[in-house]
């Protein structure tokens, strides 16, 4: 696929959705035969379904849309960073790599094993990671979870701490295997205008 890296997570059926959350469904409207001319589709889904950023009104009242998101955060050098059976992501974790002059930042967790099923607990990204990201220039975090707060977390501190210090997020990003290093990445969200989050084909390309 001309070395691009497809880090998205397949939409069917069956992909995990969040607990409680709409079932990830595309069918037929019509058939070829019923429209007489064409198959027209349609789906229904979450906007936290597979592989997804989050808009600030996700988790605040009056944050900022889909729509009002700035597009180049979203497309750029990426440095991906391998961080396996860490359960707190923290700024000591990443002490030894060099982030410098990185804007975004992918962590490979692995803790998502069974991608068939939503997992039962995820590692945590401490709140204190956010300004120490900001320091350094980082505008983008993306993990391999579904989320950047533990699943049962009501007050959400780390999506709360990443929008305040102009981070943006993506989940669900399928990192298996990818090595650690700097990448071209490309996953931008739809044009969902007043969207809380988006579904995104997220890309990566060895630079
Ligand atoms: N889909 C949900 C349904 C209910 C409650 C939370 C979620 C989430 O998706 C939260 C997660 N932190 C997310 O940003 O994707
Ligand atoms: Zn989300
Ligand atoms: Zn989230």
């Amino acid at each position: 696929m001309s070395g691009w890296i497809d880090i998205s997570q397949p939409l069917h059926a069956k992909v995990p959705v969040w607990p409680g959350d709409t079932p990830f469904s595309y069918g037929l409207t019509w058939t070829k035969e019923q429209s007489g001319s064409v198959n027209v589709g349609q789906i229904t889904m979450s906007t936290h379904t597979g592989t997804h950023i989050d808009a600030p009104f996700h988790f605040e009242k009056e944050g900022k849309r889909v729509g009002e998101l700035d597009l180049s955060v979203y497309a750029g050098p990426t440095l991906v960073v391998v961080l396996e059976g860490i359960e707190r992501l923290h700024p000591e974790a990443l002490a030894q790599t060099d982030i410098s002059g990185v804007t975004r930042l992918l962590i490979r967790t692995d803790a998502w094993i069974d991608r068939s099923r939503f997992p039962e607990t995820i590692p945590l990204v401490d709140p204190a990671l956010a300004p120490w990201l900001q320091e350094r220039g980082v505008q983008l975090l993306g993990l391999d979870l579904p989320s950047v707060d533990p699943l049962d977390s009501k007050d959400l501190p780390a999506h709360h701490a990443l929008a305040r210090h102009g981070i943006h997020i993506l989940e669900g990003a399928v990192l298996d295997g990818v090595k650690p290093g700097r990448y071209e990445l490309v996953a931008f969200p739809l044009p969902l205008q007043d969207a809380d989050g988006s579904p995104v084909r997220a890309v990566l390309k060895p630079i």
